[in-house]
């Protein structure tokens, strides 16, 4: 297949645009470069400098799907700026949509997120769990997660939702470049690299066994395959020829790690020591996000094969591989 694949040239878009050329896929990126890097585009994919927002010029029929990773996705940043969120987030998204149905292109795949869920009151966490976003980074991905349904049915886009929860680790020379980092894992790891002598712990009060919070994490090898499958299925679900479909998926593996145990894994598969500061809890995080990722395991077969250690393992030989990556 031809594929778009937007934010190619940022973390998780990166690793799976390798996937999808490694498959034999053509795959042209449309990346602004905003948090991106160009050198982190795989060999053999097209690139184009450019935002989402301008998809109109690149988008042709021959194209046969396109899978949508270009976002902003600070918490933070979107409480302090969140026009920026729905200018980029959902304006562009609309965009990109329109461009879409103008050039006929009826697979998509969406990069939405845990944070669409607030703050649940029922962990594991399945789709039909009540969608109550807690910042305007989640806002806006929850609108485009809206935006699809409509549009799946009006326009016969057959569309999923993939709502990841804490993406880690890395594939090859693909791994996390964030400026700033505000991500666990490659905060933590800064310790053993030497960038830092002690690593924060946002929130010790927190109702869990340790006191800290929970979270699943996520290889972002799995999350790579989930998106093969995810594309596969457009492709049925296009080719019944329905009136258009939207499907949300979790992606994420039934298990949830305190800070402090992932701390302790770092520590296991470093072998270094990995002091910590106990810190006050950082501002809309929530205590428990576990998802429950019966659905996509049930419809479409797919099951994670890593676990926090091969995540942390892979990540720390990113990390120690490729120094020159390094941006904070
Ligand atoms: N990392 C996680 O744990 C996580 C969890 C849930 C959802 N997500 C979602 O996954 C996607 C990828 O996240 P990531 O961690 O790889 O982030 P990232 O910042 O590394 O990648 C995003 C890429 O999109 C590009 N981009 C942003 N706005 C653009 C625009 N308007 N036009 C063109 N390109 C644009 C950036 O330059 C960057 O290359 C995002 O949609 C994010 O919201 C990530
Ligand atoms: O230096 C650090 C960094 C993080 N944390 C804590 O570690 C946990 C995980 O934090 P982080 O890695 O920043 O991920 P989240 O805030 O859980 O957010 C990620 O996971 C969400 C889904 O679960 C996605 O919506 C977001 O896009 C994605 O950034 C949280 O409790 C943080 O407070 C620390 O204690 N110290």
């Amino acid at each position: 297949m031809k594929l778009l694949v937007t934010g190619g040239a940022g973390y998780i878009g990166s690793v799976v645009a390798a996937r999808l050329l490694t498959a034999g896929h053509t795959v042209v990126v449309l990346d602004d470069l905003s948090t991106g890097h160009r050198d982190a585009v795989p060999d053999g994919a097209g690139f184009v400098h450019a935002g989402i927002a301008d998809a109109t010029d690149l988008l042709d029929a021959s194209f046969d799907a396109v899978l949508h990773f270009a976002a902003k996705s600070l918490v933070g940043e979107s409480v302090a700026e969140p026009e920026r969120y729905w200018w980029n987030n959902v304006a562009g998204t609309l965009r990109l949509v329109e461009a879409m149905t103008a050039a006929r292109v009826r697979r998509l795949v969406f990069s939405s997120t845990a944070a669409a869920y607030g703050r649940p009151d029922r962990t594991p966490i399945t789709e039909d769990a009540p969608a109550a976003p807690i910042n305007p980074y989640g806002h806006s991905k929850l609108a485009v997660d809206h935006l699809l349904a409509g549009t799946a049915s009006a326009r016969g886009l057959a569309a999923m939702s993939l709502r990841y929860f804490n993406v880690a680790g890395a594939v090859g020379r693909h791994g996390e470049r964030h400026d700033p980092e505000t991500h666990l894992i490659p905060n933590i790891l800064d310790v053993p690299a030497g960038h830092r002598d002690a690593v924060d712990v946002f929130g010790t009060d927190y109702p869990t066994r340790d006191g800290t919070a929970v979270r699943d994490y996520l290889h972002v090898d799995d999350l790579a395959r989930a998106h093969e499958l995810a594309l596969d299925a457009t492709g049925s679900a296009e080719s019944v020829g329905t009136h258009g479909s939207h499907r949300i998926y979790n992606l994420g593996t039934g298990t949830g790690y305190t800070v402090r145990e992932v701390v302790e894994s770092v520590r296991r598969v470093t072998g270094h020591p990995v002091p910590t500061r106990e810190r006050d809890r950082r501002a809309g995080d929530p205590p428990v996000l576990v998802a429950s990722a019966e659905r996509i395991g049930t419809e479409l077969g797919w099951h994670p094969q890593h676990d926090l250690d091969r995540i942390v393992a892979d990540a720390w030989r990113f990390t120690t591989t490729h120094p020159e990556t390094i941006t904070r």
